[in-house]
């Protein structure tokens, strides 16, 4: 970590990382990389058990590490093992025994490639316009949900919307429908309720590296209590998905023409000899769909619905550009036209929502890569085995990059070329301080020509972006615009107002409401 600090990168404190109170260990983690980011600015180091991390959130700093990532996986991957082995937990839940699957295979590994090239064309444009049907169905359900729930009932709308997510996903993925928006205290739910835990429980053996090992020690009553609920949980939620890999294994691999799922596209994949995925593989890449779309794309939808509850003027002129499109449910129009997908495009007003919500809350806010050798990131030299942090949350919300950066403003996303942080920043670059760690390699970059670089990446950038990216926005946006045409929402009281949502705010793979999201759907007109 000499070499870090020799180069003037700060080092910011990392406390004890065996003791209760390590900042690592902290639900809200996230929020305390973005404190750390404003102190130190957009580069910076700490170490957990003796290894070195560099937390990075300055765009164009994030762009290199990406773009080596996608260029040269020899240098920069995906990281196993010690000291954040986030990738590895996946493993332990998808298939029996472990298996790698898209989002923890390192780019090196030749079936992460086969697989990655197979699937994308399930998310191409054609498909999602054909998916549109099955999102705008589910979405029907959960809205007749909500119409018999009523206003005076608390609902968890976070956890109502998991389900809508895992019924988009089986049906548009997998051709598989749950049916979970059918009851939202039925087994469905209950499946939204284990896949969300049994991705916290791999954070939280993250978190603390000692936990698994505690687990095999079987006369620690307490490990014991433990063991047997993972335990329990994991051959669950394995058993869930292992169902469905056997139906999807069963259909065979049908044309294109005939299956042009997820599903369909898998039973296509091939590797180098020529040979189909083998069964363990494809159980893993089903269970990794919904571990990677589920929880993001329901707490997307939530997160958004919140803000806009906080927001009266925003809600309204939401409600104006859904009325002015002839979608919004009012006394005079008590039955509104169906959205349309091609609506989704002139929405511009609700894309933008969408947009503000993502960056204020990134549901996947800390992504990890590796250094397998030594790198050159901007004007930094990082050393073989640092952990390079790529931290979205703080990027989307320091004010290095972005003016009222705690502000809920969907506006600002009106702009052309809003996503970009531009330099030399507006005022000019900063000669001391944190601010001058945000700026591009002056050598390489700035003057080079390269003048901006994306500071809003929810989906992340590069070889490993989301590939369920369009399907994600697609969702989303539909889901929003159904709901917000029939419904208003409000925070239930007993959520303890925004400070309330805000210490519920947990980070566990992805930002979400731990303990659900208690709201008042209330039906239009009202
Ligand atoms: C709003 C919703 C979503 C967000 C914000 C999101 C975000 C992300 C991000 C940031 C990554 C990169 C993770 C990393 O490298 O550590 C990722 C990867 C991935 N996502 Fe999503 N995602 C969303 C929805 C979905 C959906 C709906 C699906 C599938 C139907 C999906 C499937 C995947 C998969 C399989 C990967 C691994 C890709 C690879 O490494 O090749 N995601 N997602």
């Amino acid at each position: 970590h000499l070499a870090l600090r020799r180069q003037g990168i700060p080092k910011a404190s990392s406390g004890n990382p065996l003791a209760a109170s390590a900042p690592w260990k902290r639900r809200d983690l996230h929020r305390l990389g973005q404190a750390d980011c404003e102190a130190l600015g957009g580069i910076f180091y700490f170490r957990i058990l003796g290894f070195n991390c560099v937390q990075i959130s300055d765009p164009w700093l994030a762009a290199e590490v990406l773009e080596l990532g996608s260029r040269r996986p020899d240098l920069v991957d995906k990281p196993r093992g010690l000291p954040l082995p986030i990738y590895d937990c996946f493993d332990r839940g998808t298939s029996d025994p472990p298996q790698p699957s898209m989002i923890s295979a390192a780019a090196s590994d030749p079936l992460w490639r086969v697989i990655r090239k197979g699937v994308a064309p399930a998310f191409s444009a054609p498909n999602i316009r054909r998916a549109f049907a099955a999102v705008e169905e589910v979405t029907g359900r959960l809205l007749a949900r909500l119409r018999e729930h009523g206003a005076q009932r608390l609902l968890d709308l976070d956890g109502a919307l998991m389900c809508h997510a895992l019924d988009v996903i089986g049906k548009v993925a997998f051709s598989r429908d749950f049916k979970a928006t059918m009851d939202l205290n039925g087994p469905g739910a209950a499946a939204c309720r284990m896949i969300k835990e049994i991705c916290a429980v791999g954070v939280d053996d993250m978190r603390n590296p000692l936990r698994p090992i505690l687990r095999a020690m079987p006369f620690l009553p307490e490990a014991w209590t433990y063991r047997r609920r993972t335990l329990a949980l994991t051959r669950s939620v394995q058993a869930l998905m292992r169902d469905l890999a056997e139906e999807v294994h069963a259909r065979g691999a049908r044309s294109e023409e005939e299956d042009p799922t997820v599903a369909g596209h898998l039973m296509r994949v091939r590797d180098a000899a020529g040979r189909p995925l083998p069964f363990t593989r494809l159980w893993s890449e089903i269970s990794i769909v919904f571990m990677a779309g589920m929880e993001t794309t329901g707490h997307t939808i939530s997160w958004t619905l919140y803000l806009v509850s906080q927001h009266p003027a925003v809600e309204a002129r939401l409600a104006a550009e859904l009325d002015a499109a002839g979608l919004l449910l009012t006394r005079a129009r008590p039955r509104p036209r169906a959205l349309a997908h091609a609506d989704l495009g002139r929405l511009t007003y609700l894309q933008s929502v969408v947009k503000e919500a993502q960056r204020l809350f990134s549901v996947a806010p800390l992504v990890v890569r590796r250094a397998l050798r030594d790198v050159r990131v901007g004007q930094y030299d990082v050393p073989a085995g640092t952990c390079l942090l790529l931290h979205v949350y703080a990027m989307h919300t320091t004010s290095a990059n972005w003016s009222q950066p705690a502000e809920f403003l969907p506006e600002r996303w009106l702009e052309s070329d809003a996503e970009y942080a531009r330099w030399p920043p507006e005022g000019g670059p900063a000669e001391t301080g944190p601010a001058s760690h945000c700026s591009p390699d002056p050598e390489a970059s700035w003057q080079g020509g390269q003048t901006r670089a994306r500071r809003f990446m929810p989906f992340l950038e590069g070889s490993r972006q989301c590939v369920g990216m369009s399907l994600a926005r697609m969702t989303t946006a539909t889901t929003v615009a159904a709901l917000l045409s029939c419904f208003t929402f409000r925070l239930s009281d007993d959520m303890g107002g925004p400070e309330g949502v805000r210490a519920s705010e947990a980070y566990y793979v992805t930002i979400q409401p731990a303990e659900g999201l208690r709201m008042h759907a209330i039906p239009r007109p009202c």
